[in-house]
């Protein structure tokens, strides 16, 4: 497969499975490295599927799939770590570890993805929480943060190896339409600054304010705004 110029993501003809089931069929689209993306459907339409067949915790079975330059119909479970190191993963429940502060839960995934200088890991540390606007937060326990706070640990998190994608699983699920506004304004933020943005949500308030590309997933099968027209009001 011919990946394209600018293309962070490219799927061709892929089937997205859940164990035998085949969720989403003759799957194609592909996303450029400076677009926010929205991936939308009912529940159980299949968005978590495509999201985790992306990050290569279901695997690609049929059709082919590129992303950030790993084949996922060929990639070996050995090879998934570098997979993850190039992307940026938060989903709806936080999963910070509750024990360790929010410094340690930072450096927990800098340990695992291979950085070994304490002070290089200092200050990346320092400027992933300047970014999502946490600076004096380091020392803190996850429980001492509010649910948006947590939401932007996670966030930082997910820039620490400058990923060129970020895929996002209903990211304002749990939180209040005020703070979910502004965890989604730091994702346009991170997206300004040239990391593309896949982002599943059910919040129709966002998809009506925020007129960004739309992937749908509707009957087994995935239509692109960009291709087809998409209502986005029907209830789901
Ligand atoms: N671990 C699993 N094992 C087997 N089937 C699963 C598993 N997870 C999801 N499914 C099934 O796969 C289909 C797609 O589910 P998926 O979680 O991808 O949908 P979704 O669009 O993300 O839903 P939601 O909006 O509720 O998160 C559903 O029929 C679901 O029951």
């Amino acid at each position: 497969m011919e990946f394209g110029k600018d293309a962070v993501i490219e799927v061709k003809d892929a089937c997205i499975f859940q164990g035998l089931d085949a969720v989403l069929q003759n799957v194609n689209f592909s996303i450029e490295k400076d677009e926010f993306v929205f991936l939308i459907g009912r529940t159980g339409s299949g968005k978590s599927s495509l999201l985790k067949t992306l990050y290569a915790d279901l695997s690609l079975k049929m059709g082919q799939a590129e992303i950030v330059g790993f084949q996922l119909s060929k990639i070996k479970k050995s090879e998934v770590p570098y997979l993850r190191r190039k992307l940026g993963i938060v989903f709806q429940d936080f999963q910070l570890f509750p024990d360790r502060s929010i410094a340690e839960n930072l450096f927990f995934v800098m340990k695992a993805t291979g950085w070994k200088d304490k002070e290089k890991m200092k200050n990346r540390m320092i400027e992933v929480l300047l970014k999502v606007g946490l600076a004096d937060a380091a020392t803190k326990m996850p429980h001492q943060l509010s649910g948006g706070e947590q939401q932007r640990v996670v966030i930082a998190r997910a820039l620490i190896n400058q990923p060129s994608i970020v895929l996002a699983d209903e990211p304002t699920g749990n939180l209040d339409p005020d703070v979910a506004d502004g965890i989604f304004k730091l994702f346009q933020e991170i997206n300004n600054e040239g990391t593309a943005i896949l982002m599943a949500t059910h919040n129709h308030d966002l998809l009506r304010k925020y007129p960004y590309r739309v992937l749908k997933c509707e009957k087994g099968k995935l239509l692109d705004s960009k291709t087809s027209d998409i209502t986005i009001n029907t209830s789901y």
